[in-house]
């Protein structure tokens, strides 16, 4: 059933469990990530980029949203990196359930400002908001923040930010970020800090850059003709620890692009003379049902729908 992201992320962030939000961008990938969450009774969080919309619109809003209206477990739409108040409403007007306003590159009042805009608007449609304080290294939709610039959430700030914004649940930035190269080997996971702000809060905290880019995946798409440098992704360990301290959604974006890759490259490469688009795209669902599944065990979602 299509519903908020409060109704996924409050219970989970109750529960000490993580719900997996993965972005779509095409048929194969959103049923992928709702069947499987079906397959494992886990509720799930579909997420659109704005790059998303741009390239699927109203069509791909359509069928998240009908597959998320027939699927047996909890299943929100929600709009990832929202850069303006306009783009948040237009997200509810294409019937997002939950949308995020990121105004954290902007100092903390204009964030505040900005975001507070939004929760007001879209608590008046019963839309819940998630917002971010602090900036993650690697490219963020819209703006790249270099290594300098990127800084962690104060867990003081992250008190005021909640109390003056109304947020339903904010991003924090403890050393994730995006992309396939999230540092050298381990990327570094900022444990006290969580921790910290998770004793200071009570809403559902998010993970961006929480991708964990499977060296299997990576080398499979070595193997079939992909040319990638050193991938690092988040270890499993440090997501779990993490949602057992507050954090409730954690974005995967990254992993379902190298998974669809691996399975178009492997269709491709075995059978040169196919040309049946069911037969090359179809072998990329099955590879991000995988990738998804091992992701809904390490968060512990499974079973919680
Ligand atoms: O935070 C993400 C995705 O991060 P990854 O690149 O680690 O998948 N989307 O908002
Ligand atoms: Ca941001
Ligand atoms: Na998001
Ligand atoms: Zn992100």
């Amino acid at each position: 059933m299509l519903v908020t992201g409060n109704d996924i992320l409050i219970p989970a962030r109750a529960g000490h469990y993580g719900v997996g939000s993965f972005n779509t961008n095409n048929m194969e990938i959103t049923q992928a990530i709702i069947h499987t969450a079906e397959r494992l009774r886990s509720p799930v969080m579909v997420q659109m980029s704005e790059g998303a919309i741009k390239y699927g619109g109203q069509d791909l809003a359509n069928i998240v949203i009908d597959l998320a209206r027939r699927a047996t477990v909890p299943v929100a739409l929600h709009l990832d990196h929202g850069s303006s108040y306009e783009s948040a409403l237009k997200a509810i007007k294409m019937g997002f359930t939950s949308v995020m306003i990121d105004a954290s590159h902007h100092g903390f009042e204009d964030n505040v400002k900005e975001t507070k805009r939004v929760v007001e608007a879209a608590h008046a449609m019963g839309i819940s908001v998630e917002s971010e304080l602090g900036r993650l290294g690697g490219i963020e939709e819209h703006i790249v923040v270099d290594e300098k610039d990127a800084f962690l959430t104060d867990p003081e700030e992250a008190v005021q930010f909640i109390e003056q914004t109304g947020t339903d649940y904010l991003a924090i930035a403890i050393g994730t970020s995006h992309g396939a190269f999230k540092g050298k080997g381990r990327p570094y996971i900022d444990h006290a800090r969580i921790e910290k702000i998770a004793s200071l809060t009570s809403i559902p905290l998010v993970a961006h850059g929480s991708s964990g880019v499977p060296q299997e995946i990576v080398e499979r798409f070595r193997k079939a003709g992909g040319e990638i440098g050193d991938a690092a992704g988040i270890a499993d360990e440090d997501l779990q620890r993490a949602t057992g301290f507050g954090i409730a959604k954690v974005n995967v974006d990254t992993d379902l692009r190298l998974a669809s890759t691996v399975g178009i490259r492997e269709a491709l490469t075995a059978n040169p003379k196919e040309f049946d688009p069911r037969k090359i795209f179809g072998p990329a669902r099955e590879v991000m049902s995988q990738v998804i599944e091992h992701k809904m065990r390490v968060l512990g979602s499974v079973g919680k729908a």
